[in-house]
Parts: C-alpha cells; sequence; structure tokens
C-alpha cells in the first residue's frame, strides 16, 4: 500500500523544517520526502496550496465509552477526531465504569482497534471509580497499555493518596494528566466568577479554584519526579506557575484548549449552556496571558477537552446542565484563526503544539509527531485559505455542544493520514 501526497507545504517540527515537498508513504511508513516524487502509488492526494501537517495527537478527549454511549461512542467519537485532523487521541478515564483497572483500558483498546480509523490511548483513572478514597490498579492498567493516569472530571484532593499515585506513575513511566479544581472552592459556581456572572445573576467560579490545585500539584510533581501535564490551563497564574515550575526544570508540560484562548466570559450572550465547561471561559487578561504563554512557548500544548453531552442535557439552563463542549472539530480552525493568521503563533509552533509536544507528554515521538523518513505517515493537510462557516450539523460527534457554530474561520482539514491510510478526505 503506498499513498503520494503532492505538492503541499510540509511543516516538520522534529528538523524545524518548512518546505514545498512530496511525500510518499510505503506500508504506513514515510519513505521519502523530496521535491517532485514520480513514482507510482495506489493513492495520491493533492495538497497544492496546504500545509501537510504531522497528525494532530489531542491528549484530551471524552469519548464516553463505556457506559455514556448517548453522549459518544469510540466509532463517532474518533470519526469526529479524523475529521478535525487528530491521528492519536487520548480517551480521558470519567466513564461508565470508570476506567479504573486494566480491563476496560483493554476493552476501549481493542474496540478502537475494530471501529477507529485513528491510534486511542486510553487514559486511566488515579483512584478507584474516580471516589478519591484508594488508588486504582495503576501498574496494571499500564501493562494494558496505558500511558497516563488522570482523574479527569476532577481532581484527586487527598494529596497523600494522590502523591503515592504519583509515585506509582513515576515508576511506571507514565505521565498524570491533572485535571486542576478545588471541590470546595467551586462552592457551587457555574461560570467566571466577575460582572458578567454578576450581570447574568449565575453563581461565580474564582481562579483560585484552579490556581491553588496547579500550585500543589506543581509541588508534588518536584517532590514525587512524576512528568505532570496540566490539563486545560485558562488562568493567567496558571501560566505564571508554569512558567515558574519550567525555570526549576521540573518535568511540567501544560495545555490550553481552543475555547479558553478564543473567548471569555464576556462573550456569554446569555445564559447558554453552550457556554459552559469546566474550567470555565475567564476574563480577557486570562485568555490574553494564555495567548502570550503559548507565543512564548510556556504553554506546550493544544488540546481540546472534546466534552460531548445530549441536546437534551445542554438544552437546560447554566446551572442545571452538565460542564463540557465539543472540541474535535473546531480546534485546528480555532488554532489557526485565532493564533496562527493573527501571527501569535507560526505554523511551526502550531504544529509543536497540536502534534510534536503531545507525542513527547506520550513518549511517542519515535513514532509520530513529526515528518521524517522513517516516521509513521500520520498526517494532516489543512487548508487555510478558504474561509468558511462553522456549522455543528456537520460534525461527526454525536455531540453538537459548542458555542461556535457560525463562526467565520480559516483552517480546514482536507486530508487525515493514518498510518498511510486516507481516515477523512474532505469531499
Ligand atoms: N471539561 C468539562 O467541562 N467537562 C468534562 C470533564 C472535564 O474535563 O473536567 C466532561 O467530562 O464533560
Ligand atoms: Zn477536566
Ligand atoms: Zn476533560
Amino acid at each position: 500500500m503506498t499513498l503520494l501526497i503532492k505538492n503541499g507545504t510540509v511543516v516538520d517540527p522534529a528538523s524545524k523544517m518548512e518546505k514545498k515537498l512530496d511525500v510518499l508513504a510505503e506500508n504506513g511508513i514515510i519513505t521519502k520526502l523530496e521535491e517532485k516524487i514520480t513514482d507510482s502509488a495506489d493513492q495520491v492526494v493533492d495538497a497544492e496550496g496546504c500545509y501537510v501537517m504531522p497528525g494532530f495527537i489531542d491528549l484530551h478527549v471524552h469519548l464516553r465509552d463505556p457506559g455514556l454511549e448517548y453522549k459518544e461512542t469510540i466509532e463517532t467519537g474518533t470519526a469526529a477526531a479524523a475529521h478535525g485532523g487528530f491521528t492519536t487521541i487520548v480517551a480521558m478515564p470519567n466513564t461508565k465504569p470508570v476506567a479504573d483497572r486494566p480491563n476496560v483500558i483493554s476493552y476501549v483498546h481493542h474496540k478502537a482497534e475494530s471501529v477507529s480509523k485513528v491510534h486511542v490511548f486510553q487514559a486511566g483513572a488515579v483512584t478507584e471509580g474516580q471516589k478519591g478514597e484508594r488508588l486504582a490498579d495503576i501498574t496494571g492498567m499500564k501493562m494494558a497499555g496505558s500511558p497516563a493516569i488522570s482523574e479527569d472530571g476532577k481532581s484527586v484532593m487527598n494529596a497523600q493518596l494522590y502523591r503515592e499515585g504519583m509515585k506509582l506513575a513515576a515508576k511506571n513511566d507514565m505521565a498524570v494528566l491533572a485535571h486542576c479544581e478545588d471541590i470546595n472552592l467551586v462552592n457551587g459556581g457555574v461560570m467566571n466568577e466577575d460582572a458578567r456572572s454578576r450581570a447574568l445573576g449565575l453563581p461565580g467560579i474564582t481562579n483560585s479554584v484552579e490556581d491553588v490545585i496547579v500550585a500543589r500539584d506543581i509541588m508534588l510533581a518536584k517532590e514525587t519526579g512524576v512528568r505532570l501535564h496540566l490539563c486545560h490551563c485558562s488562568t493567567k497564574d496558571s501560566v505564571s506557575m508554569v512558567h515558574a515550575a519550567k525555570k526549576l526544570g521540573l518535568p511540567v508540560t501544560a495545555e490550553v484548549c481552543p475555547h479558553h484562548f478564543t473567548l471569555s466570559s464576556d462573550d456569554i450572550p446569555q445564559d447558554d449552556a453552550n457556554y459552559k465547561m469546566n474550567p470555565p471561559l475567564r476574563s480577557k487578561e486570562d485568555v490574553e496571558a494564555l495567548r502570550e504563554g503559548l507565543r512564548q512557548d510556556v504553554m506546550d500544548v493544544i488540546a481540546t477537552d472534546h466534552a460531548p453531552h445530549s441536546a437534551r442535557e445542554k438544552m437546560q439552563t447554566m446551572k442545571k446542565a452538565p460542564f463540557g463542549i465539543v472540541g474535535l472539530e473546531t480546534a485546528a480552525a480555532l488554532t489557526y484563526t485565532e493564533l496562527v493568521k493573527p501571527g501569535i503563533l507560526t505554523i511551526m509552533q502550531m504544529a509543536e503544539k497540536m502534534s510534536y509536544n503531545p507525542a513527547k507528554v506520550l513518549k511517542i515521538q519515535d513514532r509520530c509527531g513529526s515528518i521524517e523518513i522513517g516516521k509513521a505517515a500520520d498526517l494532516t493537510v489543512l487548508n487555510v485559505t478558504e474561509t468558511y462557516k462553522i456549522d455543528p450539523d456537520k460534525f461527526f460527534s454525536k455531540g453538537h455542544n459548542t458555542p461556535f457554530g457560525g463562526k467565520e474561520v480559516q483552517g480546514k482539514v482536507m486530508a487525515t493520514i493514518v498510518s498511510g491510510e486516507i481516515a477523512y478526505q474532505e469531499a
């Protein structure tokens, strides 16, 4: 099986090369990178006028399977991933049952093998049932193929228990993907605490809800030596603390979600649960700090926190609806439109934050995350010249819960190639 991508501009974060080159893949591996490849191939993708990027890697996806398939399934979630240019995703463990043991990890991996065109890694929970009482079988989950642990959806509030979990993760060379939220400080909040929440008459979530746990988790990582990856950072002080941790040489990385660098709480037009997610949309000052943190490479990764919910759930008021919005099918466009187009990030930085850096967090950079001979042919062809409107009716995800419907963007995925095969191609 051979596949040839012609006429595109290859963006390779490993060699920092941006150059018009053809790419030949044979049996899933990149075998040629040259100006004009004349070999015949089983399939040819014309990437004229497009970027050819290393396939995007999303460290933060909720696939909702097992148990919450009315929101999403492995089939629909991974189809959405391919549609969004993602070739590898990490699924979070807050399913039903919780992914807290080897057989749930294996269930997701096996099911993905049969129904998914993209690579799927299931993260293991830190504690049994995410109850925060006893550690899950972390070593067993590593043996079942899980690269990371996470209590996403909540924080492990018992720091001693978390510290023991981190030690086990460090021993197993697993990353800890940390959702940072002090559950007591939340105090019933549903959006950022500010003038807008007061105007809407809704209970607020202060920045300290996130910041105190970011500080705690960085100190626990310092003590345990674990690789700590901070999920969905939303505050300016999170950025400062990540910066300080890096200055200390700690193995800390951090992600920002597109909605947090695109919208502030001032953009919430009314009580509409499509604007409800955790952490919440923050102040303009926070948004500015996130953008600056990304620009300066303090913030390493752009991840979606794709959190599908049913229309019925999200029709409710902000007080009642669950937290979360979908993200797989809007992330590339929002990143290009909000960050690359205005010159905040280069296209190379986009490739780093959406592919190369997440590959390093998962320690799979020997296989993917870059465009080099011998690497997996996991590639995303991105058109950035055409302007279009985001249309949730075109999503492959079951979830249509997004505040971005109708938004004009640039950055359309033309083809997603996984192991040398076309997983998605724009008609
Ligand atoms: N981000 C969200 O608002 N929701 C996530 C949970 C999470 O990521 O914390 C979900 O599972 O729905
Ligand atoms: Zn979370
Ligand atoms: Zn999440």
